[in-house]
């Protein structure tokens, strides 16, 4: 946002900033100083255990609750003075989705969008389309099952298509159909229409395809933050590589630690990323190589060793 020309010098000012903020409730520090920025069009994971402070942080984000101290800001606003316009340029996603459960899915849609003064029927109705909720929108949310509600609190988090959207566990308790919908739609808002977003998940397998950057929380403070290709320069050290070969292969011949992982599928463990091909080369001469996966620089991967504190 705000690319301000400062004469020569063009300063590009991040979208949400986080500068030393910390919380306590009753005495007691849930997050320490936690510092972050957040371009405008990124999506970014925060990640972390239960109780690391994710669902808090996306709070004071919002002004619902303030900073014991510390500084934060949301666009032109700062969230403990201007919560009313932080809300209503962005759209959330928590767990009750502060859906009226006596109303239905469609008068539920109808009130909010007349609350953010963005009612437009035909793309209420639209939505509850995208989302698999045309059937059951005339139904009493009270009476929808965990998913659909879920369905319904992304559509209340979007209807005014919000700049900006915090999902805190946007697919939990969704069918597989409707986490590929979901993340699906995450991605598409984002590319088209430039929406940042900031998520946070525990299902880490499924961020992979939407955030470009993450945060990682612990114990209430930042022990972590790039993305995927930063965060594997940094950490992964030694390469796993899992090679499934067509015959079987003594894996011990090819002068690197190597173990069964399966039937004609070994394990290598190599120091150098550069060691990959001429190891390939050479069980390929004696076996044909149907699949090659570096296996220890995925999210989850990454995720253990960051909390583990490994290669510190
Ligand atoms: N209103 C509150 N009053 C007192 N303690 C609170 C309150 N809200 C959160 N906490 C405490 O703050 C800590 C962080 O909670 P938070 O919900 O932010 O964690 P989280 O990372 O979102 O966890 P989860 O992954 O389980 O959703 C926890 O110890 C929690 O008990």
């Amino acid at each position: 946002m705000n690319v301000q020309d400062r004469g020569r010098i063009t300063v590009s000012v991040p979208f949400i900033e986080s500068e030393n903020v910390s919380k306590d409730f009753n005495g007691q520090r849930v997050l320490q100083n936690v510092s972050f920025s957040i371009d405008e069009g990124e999506v970014v994971g925060l990640l972390g255990p239960n109780g690391s402070g994710k669902t808090t942080m996306i709070r004071l984000l919002n002004g619902v609750i303030n900073p014991s101290s510390g500084k934060m800001r949301v666009g032109d606003y700062n969230p403990e003075k201007n919560a009313d316009d932080i809300r209503s340029m962005s759209g959330i996603l928590t767990d009750g989705a502060g859906l009226y459960q006596e109303m239905t899915g469609l008068e539920n849609l109808v009130f909010f969008s007349k609350l953010y003064k963005a009612y437009d029927l035909k793309r209420i109705k639209l939505l509850l389309e995208e989302f698999g909720l045309a059937e059951a929108q005339y139904k009493n949310v009270g009476k929808y099952s965990t998913g659909m509600k879920r369905r319904l609190g992304m559509i209340k988090a979007i209807l005014h298509k919000p700049k900006l959207l915090f999902l805190d566990e946007p697919t939990n308790g969704l069918d597989p159909e409707g986490i590929q919908m979901v993340l699906k739609y995450i991605k598409a808002l984002n590319q088209q229409e430039g929406t940042t977003v900031l998520l946070c998940s525990h299902i880490l397998h499924q961020l992979e395809h939407v955030c470009s950057r993450y945060l990682f929380l612990q114990q209430g403070q930042i022990i972590e933050s790039g993305t995927l290709k930063e965060l594997e320069k940094k950490r992964v050290n030694i390469i796993e590589l899992k090679v499934e070969t067509g015959l079987p292969v003594s894996a011990g011949e090819f002068g690197f630690p190597a173990a069964a992982a399966g039937e004609n599928v070994y394990r290598f463990t190599l120091p150098d990323r550069s060691d990959i091909t001429p190891l390939i080369q050479r069980i390929a001469a004696k076996a044909p190589v149907y699949h090659v996966e570096i296996e220890n620089r995925d999210l989850e991967s990454l995720y253990f060793q960051i909390r583990g504190g490994k290669n510190e």
